[in-house]
């Protein structure tokens, strides 16, 4: 699928096939403003692609980046509320609503208004509000920025039962070592595109080299796969040093970023 927002504006996304397996937990990472968020809206179905489409239908929960905390509610109520709507009973989404406040120490606020939360109290309510209904699909963007330290530990926790009980987890954080070592994928996007990166415990590379002659215009593209070293350089054309595991992702990469670089050659190093 991709993703503009403009008709004859920048591909934010593009060429992007996912598939998103049962009982996994898959990380997201990438610089600010490449896509990340488009992403998760897109898997969470509040946006759609441009092109391409999103099959299967998952009971989906989704804290977004920015949590809109100025309803008419109490943090319960609205936990109540969001409990019925997801077909639970009242006296269920009560308990639930409960369950969840407390677990992130914010059960002293059930009867503030979410207008009156401090931020981070509203972050709770947020994260709350999406584990509340046991999702098959829980999709966090940045879910943890805001939170205190003990609530951060608690949305870890809750993020691997959510797996173990079979659910598919996909998030985006800013702090490299969240969730490391439980992570099932990790993806990278840059230029536009989505790139397998390798997870935390992978295998060092196993030595083997390759070397790729680029040449484009205006800078490399950030975080491009398996981290090339830069041989050379002279009037846009480059030479790339990759392990060799990571060379066809970086091919890709580079194929795939806005405006695309060329590929003149790949050799052995
Ligand atoms: N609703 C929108 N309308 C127009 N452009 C948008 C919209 N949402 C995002 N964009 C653009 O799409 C690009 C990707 O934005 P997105 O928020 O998905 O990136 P991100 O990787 O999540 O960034 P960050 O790490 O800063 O949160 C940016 O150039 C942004 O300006």
């Amino acid at each position: 699928m991709g993703r503009r927002y403009s008709i004859g504006g920048p591909w934010v996304l593009r060429g992007i096939d996912l598939e998103l397996p049962e009982a996994a937990l898959v990380r997201v990472g990438g610089p600010n403003g490449a896509g990340k968020s488009t992403l998760l809206r897109l898997i969470t179905g509040t946006d759609a692609p441009t092109e391409g489409r999103v099959t299967g239908r998952p009971r989906t929960a989704y804290v977004p980046e920015r949590f809109p905390a100025a309803l008419p509610f109490t943090a319960a109520g609205y936990l109540t509320h969001l409990g019925r709507v997801h077909g639970l009973s009242r006296r269920a989404a009560e308990e639930r609503a409960g369950h969840w406040l407390e677990r992130f120490g914010a059960a002293a606020h059930a009867d503030t208004g979410l207008a009156e939360l401090s931020k981070g109290t509203s972050q709770k309510v947020a994260v709350a509000q999406a584990l509340l209904a046991a999702p098959e699909l829980l999709v966090l963007d940045e879910a943890w920025t805001g939170l205190d330290t003990a609530a951060r530990a608690e949305l870890d926790r809750a993020v691997r039962e959510r797996v173990t009980a079979g659910a598919t987890v996909v998030f985006v954080d800013h702090d490299p070592a969240r969730l490391a070592g439980h992570e099932d994928a990790r993806y990278t996007v840059a230029g536009a595109g989505l790139h397998p990166a390798p997870l935390s415990g992978d295998p060092k590379p196993s030595g083997a080299l390759v070397l790729l002659d680029i040449t484009g215009t205006g800078p490399l593209p950030p975080q491009l796969p398996g981290s090339p070293q830069e041989l050379s350089w002279s009037d846009g054309s480059r030479t790339l040093s990759v392990a060799a595991e990571h060379s066809d992702d970086l091919l890709r990469a580079l194929l795939a970023a806005r405006p695309p670089w060329h590929i003149r050659g790949v050799r052995p190093a």
